[in-house]
């Protein structure tokens, strides 16, 4: 049994989803076991000076990353950090703030494995990676909802950062075990999500061979397990469709739980109805399986932590 904090790293490009599935597996973990740290909070620059500069915050240069790399090495440890505060609706920085981890801490934000020391500091490393045209729906509705832009200049944001978003963010899909991917179904009137797991051979994953492999037909098409590669290199990938359907899920996530029993009280639908829930982008409650089985899914490998370290 672990003495120290388990610690997930949630990266992805702005407005990917990383702050929605942090929640959700904080959800699924027990809000009280969780500490979250956003890496926004280690901008070297506030929104003016990054105006005057010229440079955009997705540049490893505009973030402290030799500071938020010292910080992971105290939590990974279980010491307190006295950790900055990036406030988005004053473009700011607030007083520090004192934070001792929690049995769990979920790291996310847009450089989480800019460099290999930071990289090695995570038990579970996920990726975000949301089709662009989704994610610029996401961030345009999110920036104008809470940060009080309009979508003219979000688009003109996106834009700028489009070359920073190529060189340091989307190159850090390669680090991550498990690369996340909500989409849109084809038929235009479903308005849920499915999502694409890529499941990278870096981590133990659950046995979904023999789940899905041998498993029953009732399984199919709405999960399917399939072997593909990602960046060149060969993964699993795990696909729940929108349409599956809670009878479905629920049969894989009490598969899945049945590995670790002291999970199963909160991990599905019956033990914790919040599990899948999420607020959407003009402030309405969804609930969605495939989201619910990526949180379980990633909250079984931090219990599975746990255990190993
Ligand atoms: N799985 C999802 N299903 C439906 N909508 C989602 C999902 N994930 C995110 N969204 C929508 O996208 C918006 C942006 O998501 P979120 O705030 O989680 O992104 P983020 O990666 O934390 O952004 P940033 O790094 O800019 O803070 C949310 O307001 C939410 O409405
Ligand atoms: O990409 C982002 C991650 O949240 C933000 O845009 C970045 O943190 C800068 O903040 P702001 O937009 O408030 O100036």
């Amino acid at each position: 049994m672990s003495d120290r904090p388990i610690i997930l790293g949630i990266v992805g490009d702005s407005a990917a989803g990383k702050t929605t599935l942090t929640r959700g597996i904080a959800q699924v973990l027990g809000p009280e076991n969780v500490t979250v740290i956003c890496t926004d909070d280690y901008h070297r620059y506030d929104r003016k000076q990054r105006a005057e500069i010229g440079i955009t915050a997705l540049h490893p240069d505009c973030n402290h990353l030799d500071i938020m790399q010292q910080h992971l090495s105290l939590l990974r440890t279980g010491q307190a950090i006295l950790k900055p505060i990036y406030n988005h609706t004053t473009g700011t920085f607030d007083a520090p703030e004192y934070i001792k981890p929690s049995k769990f801490v979920i790291v996310e934000g847009l450089l989480g494995y800019a460099t290999r020391t930071i990289r090695d500091s995570y038990d579970v490393k996920v990726y975000l990676a949301p089709p662009e045209e989704l994610r610029t729906q996401w961030k345009v509705k999110r920036d104008i909802m809470k940060r009080g832009y309009t979508e003219e200049q979000v688009l003109a944001e996106i834009k700028k950062r489009e070359p920073d978003s190529e060189d340091f963010i989307r190159p850090q899909r390669e680090s991550a075990d498990v690369v996340v991917s909500f989409y849109p179904p084809e038929a235009d009137n479903e308005s849920n999500l499915s999502v694409r797991l890529v499941l990278r051979p870096t981590i133990p994953h659950p046995d979904f061979t023999e789940i899905l492999g041998l498993g029953s037909e009732s399984f199919k098409p709405a999960i399917r397990l399939e072997l593909d590669r990602d960046m060149g290199k060969p993964v699993d990938v795990l696909e729940v469709d929108s349409h599956a359907t809670s009878d479905q899920v629920n049969e894989l996530e009490m598969i899945l739980c049945s590995e670790l029993p002291h999970l199963r009280g909160f991990c599905t639908a019956q033990g914790n109805p919040e599990i899948g829930k999420l607020i959407g982008t003009t402030g309405e409650v969804l609930q969605s399986y495939p989201l619910a089985l990526t949180q379980l899914l990633v909250a079984y490998h931090m219990m599975k932590a746990i255990h190993v370290y």
